[in-house]
C-alpha cells in the first residue's frame, strides 16, 4: 500500500479527517485559540490522526484519486470523463501550485518534452508531480517524450521569426555561426544535403514555407523561396521531389546517445511512461522494452507516429509497443495535411482492435496559445477525437508556454464530457478482432467483451475489475462501454499505467486472493464514503485463483444491487 497521504480535513467538532476518511475526536482546546495554541491544537491532532492510521487495518484504505473521487460525488457515475487528458509541462505551468491547477482540472498524464530544457528543471517537475500525488490525492502519471533525431533548424540568428520573401535566396548550411547572418539558416543535422538534388523541393514546418533547390555548394544548400513564409525557431526541414517526401529518417537513429541518456534519467526519476520519437519500426520499441524488463518493466513505452516509415509499418508498431502517441505536428510535415484525418482514424481503429491505449496530439487548441477561445474549427477537432474513441487528447504548446493552458484543459475537458454523453447513444463498435493465443488470454478477452455488452444492455451504474497487471481492465476499456471501469489493483505502478486508458479509473487498494473478500471489501469501501448509495447496480468483473489442482481457469461476471 503507498504511503498515507496527510491531508487534513478540520471538520465542526474537532473531528479530524483525512482523505481516507479516518476521523478522531479529540477535545477542544480549553484556553482561547489564539495562534500558538492553534499550532498546537493542530499538531496535536495531526498526531492523533496519524496514530489512527496506523492502527486502523491498513488494507482499508482504498487509494482513488480526488479529482476522481470530487466528479464522482457531484456528478454521479455516468458524469465521470471517460477520455483522458494529457498536458505538456512547460515554463508557463510548471511550478506546483500550476501543477496543481493543472491536475485539478483533469490532467491524468503530465509530458516532458525532452527536446526543451535541461534535465534539472525536468527532474524538478516529476518530483513536484509526485510530491502532489502525495500530499494531495492526485494520480497523475508522468510521461517523458524523447528528442529523437531530426532535421530542424538549428539557428537562424533571430531570436523568433523570420519572414521569406517570395523569390528571395537563401542558403542552408551546416556551419554553426554567431549573431545573424542574412538569408542564412543552419541545420540541424550534417548529412541533411545529401542525397537532395536541384529542384528538389525544401518544405519548412510542413508547408509554412517552401524554397526549390537551385544548387548545392559543399554540403550547404543554394535556395530560392517559391511560396513565401515564415520560418520559425526549431523549424522542421523535409525535402520533396516529383509531389514524394524524399526519406531521410534510414539515415538517423531513432534513439540517439541523448535519448538513451535522457531514458536512464526517466527510469532514474520513476517516470511512468516513456514516449518514442520518430519510431521506424517494432524493433526499436522491442528493444527498449527490452531494456526496460532489466530495470523497471512497469514503465510503459509508446511509440509515435510521425513519420511516413512509422505509416508503413503500423501494425508491428502498435503490436511492439504499448501505446501510440499520433504526433499530428510532425506527420503533418511528412504527408499532405488533408490526409491526417483519415490517417488518426485508421490509427485509433488498428490500436482498438490491438488493445493499445492512443493519444490525439498536437494543434488541438493551437490558437489558444494566444487567445482565451478556441476556434470552432478546434472544438469540431476535438470532438471529432472523443467521437472516434481515442484513449486521449494532448495539450502541447497550450500548457506549456500559452497564457491560456488551464482554460484549455477546461475546454478539453468540457468537450469531451459533452460529445461522450451524446455518442454513448450511438451502437458501440464491438472489436472483431480476437487477440489471446492460450486458451486462457481468449478466456480473459471473451469475458471482458461478454461484461461490457452485458454492462451496455442493463445499463448498470459501474463497472467493477479487478486487476494485477491492467490487462482485464484495458480488455474491458477496448469495449467502450457506457458505464466507467473502477479497475482495481494492488500494485502501485499498476494504477499509474492505467491512467492513459479510456474509462478506466484505476483504485489502489490491498487484494487479497479470496476474491469474494476483495468485492465485499472494494464495495463497502466504495459505499462507506458515499460513492455508491442503495439500488446501484454493479457488474463485477474477476478471476479466481484457482486453489485446487484442477488448474480449471474460474473468470466470473456478476450484478450485485447495493442494498
Ligand atoms: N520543457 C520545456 N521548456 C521550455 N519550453 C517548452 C518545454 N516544453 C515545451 N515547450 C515549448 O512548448 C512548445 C510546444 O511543445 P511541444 O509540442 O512539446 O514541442 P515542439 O513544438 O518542439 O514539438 C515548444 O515549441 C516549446 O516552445
Ligand atoms: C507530439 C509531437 O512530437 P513533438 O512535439 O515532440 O515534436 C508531434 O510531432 O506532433
Ligand atoms: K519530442
Ligand atoms: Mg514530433
Amino acid at each position: 500500500m503507498a504511503s498515507i497521504p496527510t491531508v487534513f480535513t478540520l471538520l465542526p467538532h474537532y473531528t479530524v479527517q483525512n482523505r481516507f476518511s479516518v476521523s478522531v475526536s479529540i477535545p477542544p482546546p480549553k484556553i482561547g485559540l489564539n495562534v500558538t495554541n492553534l499550532k498546537r491544537f493542530a499538531t496535536r491532532a495531526v498526531m492523533q490522526v496519524d496514530k489512527a492510521v496506523q492502527e486502523s487495518k491498513k488494507d482499508d484504505l482504498l487509494g482513488i484519486d480526488v479529482v476522481r473521487e470530487t466528479e464522482l460525488r457531484e456528478k454521479g457515475f455516468w458524469g465521470l470523463r471517460k477520455t483522458k487528458l494529457v498536458c505538456t509541462i512547460g515554463p508557463a505551468c510548471c511550478s506546483y501550485q500550476q501543477l496543481e491547477k493543472l491536475a485539478l482540472g483533469g490532467m491524468n498524464v503530465a509530458r516532458l518534452n525532452m527536446c526543451h530544457n535541461t534535465k534539472d528543471w525536468h527532474q524538478d517537475v516529476i518530483r513536484n508531480i509526485k510530491k502532489l500525488n502525495l500530499e494531495k490525492g492526485f494520480c497523475v502519471s508522468v510521461m517523458i517524450d524523447t528528442e529523437g533525431t531530426q532535421i530542424h533548424v538549428a539557428d537562424h540568428g533571430a531570436p523568433s521569426s523570420l519572414k521569406a520573401e517570395d523569390g528571395s535566396i537563401w542558403y542552408f548550411t551546416t556551419e554553426q555561426f554567431k549573431g545573424c547572418r542574412p538569408f542564412t539558416v543552419q541545420a540541424s543535422y550534417e548529412g541533411f544535403a545529401q542525397g537532395v538534388k536541384e529542384g528538389d523541393e525544401l518544405v519548412v514546418d510542413g508547408g509554412m514555407t517552401t524554397f526549390e533547390v537551385i544548387e548545392r555548394v559543399g554540403n550547404d544548400l543554394r535556395c530560392k523561396c517559391i511560396d513565401p513564409g515564415l520560418i520559425l525557431p526549431r523549424a522542421k526541414l523535409s525535402f520533396w521531389r516529383d509531389g514524394k517526401l524524399v526519406n531521410k529518417h534510414d539515415e538517423l537513429p531513432t534513439l540517439s546517445s541523448k535519448d538513451w541518456s535522457d531514458i536512464e534519467f526517466g527510469i532514474s526519476e520513476g517516470v511512468d511512461i516513456i514516449a518514442l520519437s520518430f519510431v521506424k519500426d517494432g524493433d526499436v520499441v522491442k528493444h527498449l522494452k527490452n531494456y526496460l524488463s532489466t530495470k523497471n518493466k512497469f514503465i510503459k513505452v509508446l511509440a509515435k507516429i510521425e513519420s511516413l516509415e512509422s505509416l508503413h509499418k503500423l501494425e508491428e508498431i502498435v503490436e511492439a509497443s504499448d501505446g501510440i502517441m499520433i504526433a499530428r505536428g510532425d506527420l503533418g510535415v511528412e504527408i499532405p495535411l488533408e490526409q491526417i484525418p483519415t490517417v488518426q482514424e485508421d490509427i485509433i481503429n488498428l490500436c482498438r482492435q490491438l488493445n493499445k491505449p492512443v493519444i490525439v496530439a498536437s494543434q488541438l487548441l493551437e490558437s489558444m496559445i494566444e487567445y482565451p477561445t478556441p476556434t470552432r474549427a478546434e472544438i469540431a477537432d476535438v470532438c471529432e477525437a472523443v467521437k472516434q474513441y481515442a484513449d486521449a487528447l494532448m495539450l502541447s504548446g497550450e500548457s506549456a508556454v500559452g497564457s491560456f493552458g488551464e482554460k484549455a484543459l477546461s475546454v478539453l475537458r468540457t468537450a469531451s464530457t459533452r460529445m461522450e454523453a451524446w455518442s454513448r447513444e450511438e451502437t458501440q463498435l464491438v472489436p472483431q478482432r480476437a487477440l489471446g493465443f492460450s486458451l486462457s488470454d481468449q478466456i480473459a478477452e471473451e469475458t471482458c467483451n461478454s461484461a461490457a455488452r452485458m454492462a451496455n444492455n442493463l445499463g448498470v451504474d459501474a463497472i467493477f475489475v479487478y486487476t494485477r497487471h491492467g490487462q482485464m481492465a484495458s480488455l474491458v476499456s477496448r469495449n467502450r462501454p457506457k458505464s466507467p471501469i473502477f479497475a482495481f489493483t494492488n500494485e502501485k505502478k499498476t494504477q499509474m499505467g492505467l491512467n492513459l486508458l479510456w474509462g478506466v479509473i484505476p483504485v489502489l487498494v490491498d487484494l487479497s486472493d479470496d476474491m469474494e473478500t476483495n468485492i465485499e471489501k472494494t464495495t463497502r469501501l466504495i459505499k462507506s464514503q458515499g460513492m455508491l448509495k442503495e439500488g446501484d447496480a454493479v457488474l463485477i468483473v474477476s478471476d479466481v485463483i484457482p486453489t485446487d489442482a484442477t488448474r480449471t481457469i474460474y473468470q466470473s461476471i456478476q450484478v450485485k444491487i447495493i442494498s
